[in-house]
Formats: structure tokens, C-alpha cells, sequence
């Protein structure tokens, strides 16, 4: 088994024990795993500086308060037309907080669409926790990468679509992962050896509609798909829950992260989101690791690695009755997971394709151009015509390109639903 993921830090920059508070550059930082990394981070004064911040820029405000709160060097923001907004932003908060002229120093600013890779190179942060959502994060998780940051890495689509770029990318121990079954995962790896690793077991909520048949899955809304019965999370995240698409994408996740072969990775139906995911070994023990659904710990975690940070997550309360059940998944009503294990098991740009229609597809369902259960039917119809795309990916340009024609596909497809 090899791993990028590793018990110890790998790179001098990521051993920061020297007291002094470690770097953080926060990629999505105005959204639900950004948020709650900067709760993680001013629980723990300190412990952490916040070096650089970058998001869409879609709530300037928000962004603007950020920066000025935590006083980072640098704002990063994807669209260009905002950059206007986040300056007159970052004045108004000034004065809301009654900044005195000269007190207050305009962070350095980066607008267009490659402003966080730019934002990541220009920090030389400690860690950079990348919570973009899409695989748009793949150049800035690889300039984090190549820079010697340690990557906290919560941006799941950026390791799927970059797979063997990325792997090549960081150095043992270099990527940290947030995602919660895979940060459960790399804590029940600290109890054995990498050879006596048996099977990982990824658990998954089962969603919104978990029990509900083909059918039943034909007619249900947007509204019923953002309702996840345990966490709360990013739109694209949650309806990638409600198709089971989430758990495709961290099958592929599991993989590239442990080196584990796809067919030692099992997934298992756990609808209290209290067991994260387990390790069985070779003499038959299986760790889990528990806690309740709380996004803190595995992010206070990747800030922390390979230390525990506190990042106000409630423990465990035995003292009430409560069961925790599992149950196999349902592989006819959620094909996604079968799609993704042959995807991956192919490898070359099939992952990068697989996600690419998918974002397309979750956009049209959201925008109400198409249904439910088109979203994996999109998925299965543009993976059956990328036989050109089998091939290992040179470069993260012929990545670009793999996915430019998913998408396209994946628009044509909605686009034919929608006529109909
Ligand atoms: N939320 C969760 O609990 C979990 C999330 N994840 C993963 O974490 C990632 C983030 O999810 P989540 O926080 O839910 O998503 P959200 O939609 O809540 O947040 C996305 C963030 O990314 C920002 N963003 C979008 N485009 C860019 C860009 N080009 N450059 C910089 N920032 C950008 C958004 O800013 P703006 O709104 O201005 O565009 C926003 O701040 C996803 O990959 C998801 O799968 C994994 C496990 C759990
Ligand atoms: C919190 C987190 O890590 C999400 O990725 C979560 O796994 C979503 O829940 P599902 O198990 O329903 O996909
Ligand atoms: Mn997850």
C-alpha cells in the first residue's frame, strides 16, 4: 500500500513546531467547509494564522469581513467583475469596525479565474486547506502541492480529476485529508502497518432517499434532493449525497489517497453518519472511528496533522440509548458507485470525465432543466463514448481537455432532455 497520506508530516515546511503559529491559506473560505475552518481556527488562538483567503465571489461582504477579522495578507477572488466589490467591501467593514485612516492595510488582491492558485504561490502557506467546491481546485491543489505546503484537502474533485498528477505532485505524507470518511480512514490507519491492511469500509448516509426505488427516484425535487438527513453542507456536495455520487467520487478518492485496489474497498449504507469509515485488518480487528456528523473535527484535524485540535465538535453521549445500523447499498436504484468503481479501475482521464459530467448534470437538475435520476444516466452515457480519454493524462491542460468534452456532452444530453 502506498500512501500520500501519512501519520507524520513530510516536508520541513509542514513542521511547524517551532511554536510559532502555523500558516493557513483557506481556499473557499466564504463557503460551509471555509466557514467552519475559520470557527476551527478562532477557537484555537494562536494556534493558527491565516495567511490567505480565496473564494468565488459571490458574497463579497462575507469575504471582506474575513479578511479583515483574521488581518490575512492576501484576498484571492474567481471573478474578475468582483474585485471592485471586495474593495469597497473591505473599506465599509473598515469603517463598520472603526478602522482610524492608516490603521488599516488593504490586503493584496487577485481576481480572475486562476487568482487562488496565484493566492496559493504568493502565501508559501504552511497549509493550505483547499474547500473550493469542483474540480477548478486542481491547479491550485497542485501549485500547494509543489510549493511544499501540506494540503488539507477537503476538495475531493480536485484529487479525481488530477489522479495520477496529483499523486505524482505530493511527497509522502504531503496531502491531509478532510473529507470525513477518508480523515476517519487515515486515523484508523495509525493502528496498523500498511501490509496488514485488509479492506477500508466507507460508510455513507444513504441520503435523502435512501429505501426509495427507481421509480420513486424519477419524481423527486431539488428541494427534496438539498435535504440531507445529516449534514449540512455546499449544494453540489448534497445533491452529490442524495445520488450517491458523493460516495462514487470518494470510492476514487480512497484509492488514489491509501493505494488500496478498488476491490478492497467496500461501501456500506450507515444512515446516522456516527461511524466515518473503518479499516479491517488482516487478523479480522476493524477500527472505526465515531463521532457525532460534525465537520469541525476533520478539518481541525487536517489543520492540526498529525496533532488533535479541538475544534468543538460535541462527543459522544453513551449515556443515551442510541443504535447504529448499516445496511448494503442498494447498487440498482444507485448504480453511481458501480459506474465509479469501473471508472476508476480504468483510470486515465475517466475520473476527471466522470466528475466533469456529473458538475454539468448536478447544474442542469438544479436549474430545473432536467430530472433526478438524469443526473447518473448523464454520467453513464457520456463514460460509455469517452473511449478516447482511457489513456494516462501528461499533463493537467489534456485534463482540461478531457473534462471540456465531458461537459459539452453532458449539456448536449440536458439539453435533448429538455426539448423533450
Ligand atoms: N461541506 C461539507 O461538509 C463537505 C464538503 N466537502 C468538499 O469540500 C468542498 C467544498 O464544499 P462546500 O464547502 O460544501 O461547498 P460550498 O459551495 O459551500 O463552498 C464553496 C466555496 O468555494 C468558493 N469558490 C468557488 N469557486 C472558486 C474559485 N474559483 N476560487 C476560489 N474559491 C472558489 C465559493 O465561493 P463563492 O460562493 O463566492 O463562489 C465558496 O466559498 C467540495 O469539494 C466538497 O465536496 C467534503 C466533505 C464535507
Ligand atoms: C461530511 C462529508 O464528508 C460528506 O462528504 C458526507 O460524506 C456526505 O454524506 P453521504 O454519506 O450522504 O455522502
Ligand atoms: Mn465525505
Amino acid at each position: 500500500m502506498s500512501t500520500m497520506v501519512s501519520a507524520q508530516p513530510g516536508k520541513d515546511r509542514q513542521e511547524n513546531d517551532r511554536g510559532s503559529p502555523c500558516g493557513v491559506t483557506l481556499l473557499g473560505s466564504t463557503g460551509s467547509i471555509g466557514t467552519q475552518a475559520l470557527e476551527v481556527i478562532r477557537r484555537n488562538p494562536g494556534a493558527f494564522r491565516v495567511l490567505g483567503i480565496a473564494a468565488g465571489g459571490n458574497d463579497p461582504a462575507t469575504l471582506a469581513a474575513q479578511a479583515l477579522e483574521f488581518e490575512v495578507e492576501a484576498v484571492a477572488v474567481a471573478r474578475g467583475t468582483a474585485v471592485e466589490d471586495v474593495q469597497l467591501a473591505l473599506y465599509a467593514e473598515a469603517q463598520r469596525l472603526g478602522y482610524a485612516e492608516g490603521r488599516f492595510r488593504l490586503p493584496r488582491l487577485f481576481a480572475g479565474p486562476d487568482a487562488a492558485t496565484e493566492l496559493v504561490r504568493d502565501t508559501e502557506a504552511d497549509v493550505v486547506l483547499n474547500g473550493m467546491d469542483g474540480s477548478r481546485g486542481l491547479r491550485p491543489t497542485l501549485a500547494a502541492l509543489e510549493s511544499g505546503s501540506r494540503l488539507a484537502l477537503a476538495n475531493k474533485e480536485s484529487l479525481i480529476a488530477g489522479g495520477p498528477l496529483v499523486q505524482r505532485a505530493a511527497a509522502p505524507g504531503q496531502i491531509t485529508p478532510v473529507d470525513s470518511e477518508h480523515s476517519a480512514l487515515a486515523q484508523c490507519l495509525r493502528a496498523g502497518d500498511a501490509d496488514e491492511v485488509q479492506r477500508l469500509v466507507l460508510t455513507a448516509s444513504g441520503g435523502p432517499f435512501r429505501g426509495y426505488s427507481e421509480e420513486e427516484l424519477h419524481e423527486v425535487t431539488v428541494d427534496q434532493a438539498l435535504a440531507h438527513p445529516t449534514w449540512s453542507m455546499g449544494t453540489v456536495v448534497t445533491i452529490n449525497s442524495a445520488t450517491m455520487v458523493n460516495k462514487s467520487l470518494e470510492l476514487i478518492e480512497a484509492h488514489l489517497l491509501f493505494g488500496v485496489d478498488y476491490d478492497r474497498i467496500d461501501v456500506v449504507v450507515h444512515p446516522q453518519s456516527i461511524v466515518h469509515s473503518m479499516v479491517t485488518y488482516a487478523d479480522g480487528a476493524t477500527m472505526a472511528q465515531a463521532s457525532p456528523p460534525d465537520m469541525r473535527l476533520p478539518i481541525a484535524l487536517g489543520l492540526g496533522w498529525p496533532r488533535r485540535v479541538d475544534g468543538g465538535t460535541p462527543r459522544l453521549d453513551f449515556a443515551q440509548a442510541s443504535s447504529w445500523t448499516f445496511e448494503p447499498l442498494d447498487d440498482a436504484a444507485f448504480p453511481a458507485v458501480g459506474l465509479a468503481r469501473h471508472a476508476g479501475k480504468e483510470g486515465g482521464c475517466l475520473p476527471a470525465v466522470y466528475n466533469a459530467a456529473n458538475e454539468e448534470a448536478v447544474a442542469a437538475f438544479v436549474a430545473g432543466n432536467s430530472r433526478f435520476t438524469s443526473i447518473v444516466q448523464t454520467v453513464e452515457r457520456v463514460l460509455a463514448e469517452a473511449d478516447a480519454w482511457r489513456a494516462e493524462p501528461a499533463s493537467v491542460d489534456e485534463i482540461f481537455e478531457s473534462e471540456e468534452w465531458a461537459r459539452s456532452r453532458a449539456r448536449e444530453l440536458a439539453g435533448m432532455e429538455r426539448a423533450h
